[in-house]
């Protein structure tokens, strides 16, 4: 799916958070936005998204060469973020079940797959409540990374991960971003490497918007 953003702009009360933001994100592309904390990449990735209204400016999203309107979008879309909860009264097997009633997996991916995928095997019976940090950010990037949806957002994605956790995260975007449109938020190398473009929040943001 190709993005465009076209003079976007987003303020909260006084403060612009960036402004005048014109950039296409191609097909298949992977894109790492950077900034400092706060510095407004959360709040662009949900107005890319359309989760967000724009102060100013449009986004355009085109898959295949035809347009897609703002609503189709959610269906289009694997998102994995801090803020994004998990249900936890659930166990994992539960919320599997749950959560790809609405995000299928990718076509031929069983869950009992994903729970392997995941290394979470002994674990399928247990709350989501009693995970680890960890082991729930994992569930959140597998739901992510693994979800039939060609946009593919990743908000801090190795947050609470161990070495081992990155190295998977690693592992297993670069299985999983082909013919994507991959968005990552970041501060840090080792989460956004793998992206051949990068975006400076700063440069769209409050100094110039003075
Ligand atoms: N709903 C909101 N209402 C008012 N201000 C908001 C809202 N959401 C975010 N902000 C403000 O917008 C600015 C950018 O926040 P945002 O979370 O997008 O930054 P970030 O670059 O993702 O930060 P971090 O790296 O810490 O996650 C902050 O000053 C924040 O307080």
């Amino acid at each position: 799916m190709q993005i465009t953003a076209t003079g976007l702009s987003k303020r909260f009360a006084r403060e612009w958070i960036f402004r005048g933001l014109s950039h296409t994100f191609a097909a298949g592309s992977a894109t790492a936005i950077l900034g400092p904390n706060g510095a407004g990449k959360s709040t662009l990735l949900n107005t890319l998204a359309g989760q967000l209204l724009p102060t100013q400016g449009t986004v355009a999203y085109l898959e295949n060469d035809r347009a897609v309107a703002v609503e189709d979008v959610p269906q289009r879309l694997a998102y994995a973020a801090p803020y994004l909860e998990l249900i936890e009264e659930l166990t994992l097997t539960e919320l599997i079940k749950f959560h790809t009633r609405f995000k299928p997996l990718r076509p031929g991916l069983t869950s009992d797959e994903l729970v392997s995928l995941m290394y979470l095997e002994k674990s399928r019976h247990k709350l989501v409540r009693d995970f680890s940090s960890g082991m729930k950010q994992r569930l959140k990037l597998a739901l992510a990374l693994y979800a039939d949806a060609p946009l593919l957002l990743l908000d801090e994605p190795t947050t609470n991960l161990d070495r081992t956790g990155v190295a998977w995260y690693r592992e297993h975007v670069a299985a999983t971003r082909a013919g994507r449109t991959v968005l990552v938020s970041s501060n840090v190398p080792e989460e956004y490497d793998f992206c051949e473009q990068q975006l400076q929040i700063t440069d769209f943001g409050a100094q110039a918007a003075r």
